[in-house]
């Protein structure tokens, strides 16, 4: 059954009006690493604008009615699209978007004063919004991964370029409407389709800003702000859970301990953060030699941990090798380091008495003149 395209427009408006604070709070309240949240905030309020415009239709001039509503609704569009490149870290699309912007608004123009026609004038702009959305959903595919929001954002870019095809084809086959606030059901569904797609192009925004911040919450509570190591509460979850997993399957991990030789000297002569520049390149250079599945934190101060899942005895110090030759190769920040080495003695053994073995085996290393490997 055909609706009333003014009380869709207005239920359109709404969608944008509540849509555009939701944005807005979100983008006051949420750190400025989230990137895009202004210009996902700025899109519905452009969206509002033309809902508003459009509804002068009859009333207004249709330079505003017209020209400026359908190019309020294109540049909703374009800032939405200009907002998700932020947020994944992309700069650029200003200069074209902005260009076809541009020719959209003499385009308009001319099809509404110097040689107007509806039919044409719409054809144009839907094909228009179709290659916007298209361009926008190809981006998204290539750089936006595979979460929830972001499937769900491409899904709507993707049924949202239907309708507008489905609104080309119909005016090129002669079967439209021949004004906007017909209610035919060619205005219902492109209309209805527009009122859905802002409200799900917004609710996709809001899902795609708070995915990112609780990633990025989860990677604060889990990893040392200086080396982006583990810190010492996850790797020792790390710890806990693989020997969980051993006592199931009967192999069992091998854990270093990881110590630093004369690092007080270091900071002492050469200043904190030359010392904090060579933490760093430590555990780059540490993680460099590890496998996939091996974890390194920091377990406090100048003192690592390292697990290496199902690995034995004779690979660990395989491994503790491959650290002390790769700190030695001349870099100015190579620095020295004594290691304790402990491995899984079967189901009876324990995270704590595996880690005491492993600082008795650091202890061992420092005794005997550092720079060296022990185990215990
Ligand atoms: N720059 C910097 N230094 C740190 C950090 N955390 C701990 N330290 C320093 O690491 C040093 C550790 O000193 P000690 O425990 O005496 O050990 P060491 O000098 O390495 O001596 P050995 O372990 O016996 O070889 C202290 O001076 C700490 O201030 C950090 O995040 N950055």
């Amino acid at each position: 059954m055909p609706l009333d395209p003014r009380s869709l427009i207005a239920l359109g408006g709404l969608m944008s009006a509540m849509m555009a604070v939701v944005l807005w709070v979100m983008r006051r309240n949420y750190p400025p690493s989230i990137r895009g949240l202004d210009y996902w905030a700025a899109s519905p309020v452009l969206w509002l604008v033309a809902t508003l415009l459009f509804s002068g239709r009859g009333q207004l001039s249709p330079f505003l009615t017209v020209v400026l509503a359908n190019q309020a609704l294109l540049l909703g569009a374009t800032v939405y699209y200009i907002g998700s490149r932020r947020f994944l870290g992309h700069g650029g699309g200003w200069i074209l978007w902005g260009s076809v912007a541009a020719a959209s608004l003499l385009v308009l123009t001319w099809l509404t004063y110097v040689a107007p026609s509806y039919q044409l004038r719409v054809a144009i702009f839907a094909l228009l919004m179709a290659v916007l959305y298209g361009a926008h959903l190809r981006f998204l595919w290539r750089h936006g991964g595979k979460g929830f929001p972001m499937r769900l954002v491409q899904v709507v870019l993707a049924l949202h370029i239907l309708v507008l095809v489905a609104r080309f084809t119909s005016i090129v086959m002669g079967r439209a409407d021949s004004d906007a606030m017909e209610p035919s059901h060619f205005q219902t569904a492109y209309i209805g389709a527009y009122v859905l797609t802002v409200l799900m192009l917004s609710i996709g925004a809001v899902l795609l800003a708070t995915d990112r911040v609780r990633t990025e919450l989860e990677h604060l509570a889990m990893h040392d702000s200086l080396t982006q190591t583990l810190n010492r509460r996850a790797i020792m979850q790390r710890c806990h859970e693989e020997l969980e997993r051993a006592r199931r399957h009967g192999r069992g991990p091998s854990i270093m301990m990881l110590d630093l030789d004369h690092f007080k000297a270091v900071n002492d002569t050469h200043g904190h953060q030359h010392g904090d520049a060579v933490l760093v390149h430590f555990t780059a250079c540490t993680a460099s030699v590890l496998r996939s599945g091996d974890w390194l934190g920091r377990y406090g101060g100048e003192e690592f941990l390292i697990l290496l899942p199902d690995t034995d005895a004779a690979a660990a110090r395989h491994v503790a090798q491959r650290i002390h030759v790769l700190l030695q190769a001349g870099h100015p920040l190579d620095c020295q380091l004594s290691i304790g080495v402990a491995t899984w003695q079967g189901p009876q053994d324990s995270l704590e008495a595996m880690l005491t073995r492993a600082d008795a085996a650091l202890y061992q290393a420092k005794d005997l003149g550092r720079n060296q490997t022990c185990a215990g």
